[in-house]
């Protein structure tokens, strides 16, 4: 039988498939994304780091059980440690400078607010919808685009983070325990999530547009 994380990628398939062919992917694709936008993102995503914490704290608040509870702190462990010290180091060697791309724009806003409202109002399954939405679709356009030389030693090394195991062992946890959860729910709920779902997929694209602002 389908899963529920299978029906959610067969509902939103042309937004999935919209987000996979962005621009930004396809120019980290074809080596020819321009250094301010990567710059840009770089300071989009750093500061999203803050957000995320914040999103994967509430998750673990609202846990079911000590299984989820401890793997979820496993992810928020790397992304106060070894993500949020990335960041700083990569920043710091392209001497980006935050202050010089502000992120007040409507795609990173609506991201960025629409995740944590969420998260905050919403419960253990809308985070996990949430953050499978996010995370499945970036494993899989990173490792197709992996399969490219990126020139770019940043952006390749951002590229591998995404299509490393141990990011697609996290994506692949979230994709079952959405499944697992679904299982408890009635169709309503599973209809509702499915709504959400898509605005997530929406939101990323959003986003990622954001960075093109010159
Ligand atoms: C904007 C965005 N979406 C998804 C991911 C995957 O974690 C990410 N790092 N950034």
């Amino acid at each position: 039988m389908e899963g529920f994380s299978d029906r959610l990628l067969r509902e939103h398939h042309a937004a999935w498939e919209a987000m996979q062919q962005h621009r930004f992917v396809v120019d980290i694709e074809h080596d020819r994304l321009p250094e301010t936008v990567f710059n840009r993102y770089l300071v989009f995503e750093g500061n999203f780091v803050a957000t995320a914490i914040a999103i994967f704290a509430l998750a673990v608040s609202k846990a079911p059980g000590i299984r989820q509870q401890r793997w979820l702190i496993g992810v928020l462990n790397a992304l106060v440690d070894t993500q949020i010290a990335w960041f700083e180091q990569v920043l710091a060697q392209r001497a980006v400078n935050p202050a010089d791309y502000p992120d007040s724009l409507p795609g990173v806003l609506r991201f960025r607010d629409g995740m944590l409202n969420v998260a905050q109002q919403g419960s253990y399954e809308e985070i996990i919808t949430l953050m499978f939405g996010a995370e499945w679709m970036y494993y899989h356009w990173c490792l197709r685009v992996s399969a490219q030389p990126q020139q770019d030693a940043d952006v390749r090394r951002w590229v591998e983070m995404h299509a490393e195991d141990e990011f697609f062992q996290q994506a692949s946890w979230l994709k079952a325990e959405l499944d697992s959860c679904a299982q408890r729910l009635n169709e309503e709920q599973r209809q509702a999530l499915s709504v959400l779902y898509g605005k997530v997929l929406q939101w990323e694209i959003d986003f990622h547009s954001a960075a093109y602002r010159d």
